[in-house]
Parts: C-alpha cells; structure tokens; sequence
C-alpha cells in the first residue's frame, strides 16, 4: 500500500507544510510502506496528483491535508478508482465534511489512526461535469461564500471580515434571483430562489447545517431549496436554519432524490465544497459509490433523525 499525504500550503490560516512533515515523519516510522509527501503548487494540483497515483492502478491511500477545497480535489482525482481511496486530514478553516462525525471528527488529527482505517465507498455529487463530496449550491450563500474571495483581495481585510463585506453586499444586491427548479423530473413551485442546495454531507460555510439528517453512502442526494423570501425573512431565519431547523420551517422544501436542474437566468456562482464554477444552468445527479473513503476504526458520521420513508 502506498500513501500520498496531498499538502496544502494555503489551507487554514498560515503553513502548516513543515510541522505536517515532521508529524508524518514520526507516524510513519517503522512502517515498511512506500509514502509521499507532495506540496500542492496551484489551485487543481491536488485533483491531478491523485488522479496520477490512481492511475499507476497500485492501492493507494490520499490523505488530503488542508480545508474541504484540498479534500474536494484529491477527492475529484480517485474517483471511480477502486484501488484508491481518500481521507481527509483537517488543516482547513472549515472541514466542514467531517462535522458530521460529530465527537469522532477530532479523531482524523490521529496520523496513526488513518493510516491503519477501514475504508468503505460514499457518494459524489456531480455538477456539469465537476464532482462534491459534500455539497453543491447555487444563489444567496454561494454568492456570499464565493464572494469573500473577491474581498481577501483587498489589503487590511481578514476571512471573517471578508464574509461579512460579501454579505452585505449581496444582502444589498437582492438576495433572491429567478432560478426554474426541477428535482427527480418535478417541477418545484415558483420562478424565484434564495438559496438551492444539493447536500451529500450535513454541513458547509464554516459551520452552517442545511441537512443534518444527509447520508453520504445512500445513492441520494437530500435538496434544500429556500423560496424568494424577503431580507427580513432571511435575518430571522438564518439563525435556525444555521443550526440545522431547515426542516421545521414551513417555506423550505425538502426534498431526497437523485438528480436536480436548475436554469439561471444569467451566468451565476455555483458553490462546489467551496470551490467556485460559474454557470448559468447546474445538471446535478448523484453519483453513487463513486470513491473510497477511510476513517478511524469506530468512527462514523451522526445517525439521521428523521424517519425515512
Ligand atoms: N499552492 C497553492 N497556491 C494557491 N492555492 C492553492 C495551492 N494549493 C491548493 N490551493 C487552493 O487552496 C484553496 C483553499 O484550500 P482549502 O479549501 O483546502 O483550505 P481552506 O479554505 O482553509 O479550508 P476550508 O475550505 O475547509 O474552509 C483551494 O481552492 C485549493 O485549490
């Protein structure tokens, strides 16, 4: 079994390239297994590293060390390989996938742990050609996530400061567009959006619980879609629906199914696990079992509340 540790050096707040060597030096020793550490260079590199080790059709294990971003793309890169599976070690500012571990999430800091998991296939979501492992959106959160971006640009301003000029100025912007919805061939009530989301695992933005009760190993893909509501709405809401209460309020839909179309009217940002694609149609499917994933022996994500019919 190889080991190819894909290191991030713009995950988190500062570069943890160093003590992540030193630390894998140590896990490592003594193990008689070929391993790598590979420092990605540019956005993308990860994806394309993982798919190279893939590729040699030896089994080998990718340990994405960085935020959601680097698990996206060493995740994008072994899909569909059967020899290959990933994980993720969190060096990210979110790590939103592995909140839904809930207590076992602090267990993936555990080098030793990882190298020695089981490994079992989960679900991708597929978005015009690109692949999530947690979640896919498109409207006002994806135009404040993507947006922050715009705004680190400047000097003098930090993340949280970041999301908070990108908030108001989509809040200013309008925070509903005209988006026609169409999950499993249904088309879903009325001709304006807040917010459409394909959910594989529970949690994105740094924290925020659209759909607690997701299961990323089903064959489904649970959809939250947030109607044309007004700011005030939005301000009173945005709280509940943080902490996980899409499903106790009234106007959201709630939807479990395997395939999503959404027509924009003009070119918009598409939330991919926090990385960006800018379109103006999204045709997400399901694509299920599509790449390994390990975990700590005896962890596993927070059962779902909800009864399933
Ligand atoms: N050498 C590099 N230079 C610039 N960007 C890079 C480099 N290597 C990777 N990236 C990009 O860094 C971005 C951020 O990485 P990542 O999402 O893992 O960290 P994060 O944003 O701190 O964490 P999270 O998404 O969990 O909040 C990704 O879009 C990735 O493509």
């Amino acid at each position: 079994m190889r080991h190819l540790f894909l290191i991030n050096p713009h995950a988190g707040k500062y570069d943890r390239t160093q003590e992540m060597r030193e630390k894998l030096r140590t896990a490592l020793a003594g193990r008689d297994e070929p391993w790598e550490a590979a420092v990605t260079q540019y956005p993308g590199h990860g994806a394309e590293l993982a798919r190279a080790a893939a590729e040699r059709g030896e089994p080998v294990r990718i340990y994405a060390c960085g935020g959601d971003g680097t698990l996206n793309e060493a995740v994008a890169g072994a899909a569909g390989f059967g020899n290959a599976a990933v994980t993720h070690y969190p060096m990210g500012s979110g790590n939103d996938f592995l909140r839904m571990f809930g207590p076992d999430a602090c267990r993936f800091y555990d080098l030793r742990a990882l190298l020695d998991a089981p490994q079992a296939p989960v679900d991708l979501i597929e978005c015009n050609g690109r692949l999530a492992l947690n979640v896919c959106s498109v409207g006002f959160d994806a135009r404040i996530g993507l947006g922050a971006a715009d705004f680190k640009k400047l000097p003098l301003v930090s993340g949280p400061l970041a999301y908070q000029l990108s908030a108001v100025r989509t809040i200013v912007q309008g925070i509903h567009r005209p988006y026609r919805v169409t999950i499993d061939g249904e088309r879903l009530p009325g001709e304006a959006f807040t917010l459409i989301c394909a959910c594989n695992g529970r949690y994105y933005g740094g924290g925020f619980n659209p759909c607690p009760d997701a299961v990323p190993d089903d064959g489904l893909l649970d959809f939250v879609v947030v109607p044309a509501v007004s700011r005030l709405t939005i301000l009173t809401l945005i709280g509940k629906y943080a902490k996980g209460g899409a499903g106790d309020i009234p106007r959201i839909l709630l939807r479990r199914g395997r395939e999503m179309h959404v027509a924009c009217e003009r070119a918009d940002r598409i939330n991919l696990d926090g990385e960006e694609l800018v379109d103006s149609e999204l045709s997400v499917r399901v694509s299920a079992k599509k790449v390994n994933f390990f975990f700590p022996e005896g962890t596993h994500w927070i059962p779902e509340k909800r009864v399933r019919n």
